[in-house]
């Protein structure tokens, strides 16, 4: 696969609910400059897989080992109501210890959101709440890209342009791990996994095109 270890190296993980298993060993390795996905019906445990591989949640056992910087778009907005986009950046850029935020400043307008900038959240649409909670995942350039269900609200162009900016950010040696339940262009992908009985299974052979869960 690569000549460079994986940044993201997953061992037989495994959770339960109450005695309800969800994962049941999930191993996976993520390279560098490597575009993934993972699909699965709801309830799969697909944001608990994400969860715990970004050490927000414990596993039952099993191990995640990962290597540089982390960045992690939760399906949840992580955003106030009350604060501006521009605000949001500037909170991010002190938690992150960036110095300037010409990468935020870049990624809102390859998301065209820089209009935005002086709106609070409370007056933004949801797809463009998701925008902004996308870049903030972004704005330290992360070598780890985590993103739980990214493009929810998403209009098509937008979509598109999600797309054209996974595979920038896969160009400059980020790994990009994308999950969803919703049928993905496969061939967008270096590698496509399927959620299913609580283990990754990586399809025989991944059909260009459209695949449905
Ligand atoms: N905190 C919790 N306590 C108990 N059960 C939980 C908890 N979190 C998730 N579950 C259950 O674990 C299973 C997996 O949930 P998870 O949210 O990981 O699935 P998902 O694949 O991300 O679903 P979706 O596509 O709907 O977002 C579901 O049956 C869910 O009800």
């Amino acid at each position: 696969m690569s000549a460079v270890g994986p940044v993201l190296g997953v061992r037989d993980l495994r959770k339960d609910y109450r005695q309800r298993p969800v994962l049941r060993g999930v191993s996976l390795d993520l390279y560098p400059g490597q575009l993934a996905g993972i699909v699965g019906e709801n309830g799969s445990g697909k944001s608990t897989l994400l969860r715990i591989l970004a050490g927000d949640l414990a596993a039952d056992s099993g191990t995640v080992e990962r290597a540089g910087l982390l960045g992690c778009c939760p399906q949840e907005t992580v955003l106030h109501q009350a604060f501006t986009v521009a605000q949001h950046l500037r909170f991010f850029q002190a938690a992150y210890g960036l110095s300037h935020l010409t990468r935020a400043f870049e990624l809102l307008e390859q998301l065209n959101l820089s209009d935005y900038r002086h709106e609070r959240v409370a007056a933004l649409s949801g797809g463009t709440r998701q925008k902004l909670n996308l870049v903030l995942a972004l704005i330290h350039d992360p070598q780890v890209l985590l993103l739980d269900e990214p493009y929810q609200g998403f209009d098509w162009e937008t979509y598109l342009r999600f797309w054209d900016l996974a595979g920038a950010l896969r160009d400059r040696g980020c790994a990009v791990l994308v999950v969803s339940h919703l049928a993905y262009d496969a061939s967008r992908l270096d590698i496509l996994y399927r959620l299913q009985a609580g283990v990754l299974r990586q399809p025989e052979q991944p059909e260009p095109g459209v695949v449905a869960v």
